[in-house]
């Protein structure tokens, strides 16, 4: 298809506070109980919607099968809430495949990133997302991420991406804020921010909200913060964000999703299990974060 064939509107479909959803594990094995009942958790304190099987979600550890039972898993326990699917690799083909057998579930859109490791110039980015696009049932959201995939997207690649009627939003982990900027007063992207340290800042130029993974804990001030931003209320959310930082900063303190999982075991939610090579996060940091979540000791 070109990018004239059927389109989705141009609804601000990905607003709000979207969760990156982790992917627990019990014994080596993804526990989908503990995903649906943090689902069912996250949903209740009112977030937006959930991603699932992204670079929280250890989404490069999964194979396809599970990939596709957390999906599924996510989709039943959200109930009616948007989720989107995390998507990525490098074969354009095997890439393909997964983006056509996505069309049948009911997912809000696809969150794409570039090709990792490969490098190839914006010509070879611009023809990525839009084959990408052009075979997808549902919106795309550009995951952009060079420090991850070490493929930038300039400014300008993303405004002619912007042009495709099914690339409708960007979670923005770009780390340059003229570029964020620039998207942002070009409108045509519902721009997200994908780093939660920019979640404040993004939304404060008119970013249209946030995929988190550090919103996990805490949830309901994540929920405020974005309320009080849609209000206007700078002095209030100012307020709510000063004391969100500490947890933020822990949270990435070693590689995501090991400080985010040793808080939720220490909940009860899950175990601390990661996949090789990813490792839990150390007992240092194990304190640090008992203290930032409001968790007493065992
Ligand atoms: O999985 C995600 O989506 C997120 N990933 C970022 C990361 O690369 O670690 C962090 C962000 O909070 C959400």
């Amino acid at each position: 298809m070109s990018a004239t064939a059927t389109t989705p509107s141009r609804q601000p479909l990905f607003s709000g506070l979207w969760i990156a959803l982790v992917t627990p594990f019990k014994d080596g094995a993804v526990d989908y109980p503990a995903l649906a009942a943090l689902t069912t958790r996250l949903r209740a304190q009112g977030v937006s919607g959930f991603v699932a099987c992204g670079s929280t979600g250890e989404a490069a550890a999964l194979d396809k099968a599970e990939q596709l039972q957390v999906l599924e898993t996510v989709l039943q326990a959200a109930q009616g809430l948007p989720v989107v699917m995390g998507v990525s690799g490098y074969h354009q083909g095997q890439v393909l495949e997964q983006v056509q057998a996505l069309a049948r579930y009911p997912v809000a859109g696809l969150l794409v990133s570039a090709p990792h490791y490969i490098r190839p110039s914006q010509e070879g980015l611009l023809h990525w997302f839009r084959t990408l696009a052009d075979a997808s049932a549902v919106p795309l959201l550009v995951y952009d991420i060079p420090y991850r995939t070490g493929a930038t997207l300039s400014t300008e690649t993303l405004q002619a991406l912007a042009a495709h009627p099914r690339i409708q939003a960007i979670k923005d982990c770009g780390g340059n804020p003229a570029k964020t900027q620039a998207l942002i007063a070009d409108g045509r992207l519902q721009v997200l921010a994908g780093e939660d340290a920019q979640i404040f800042h993004t939304l404060a130029l008119g970013g249209a909200g946030a995929i988190s993974a550090s919103a996990h804990w805490q949830t309901p001030r994540f929920v405020e913060l974005m309320a009080l931003l849609r209000a206007g209320d700078l002095g209030e959310a100012r307020r709510v964000w000063q004391a969100l930082l500490p947890w933020i900063e822990v949270c990435f303190a070693e590689p995501n999703p090991a400080p985010l999982k040793a808080v939720l075991a220490h909940a009860g939610e899950m175990n601390n299990e990661l996949r090789a090579p990813m490792m839990a996060a150390s007992e240092a940091l194990g304190q640090r974060l008992q203290a930032q979540a409001g968790l007493s000791p065992r």
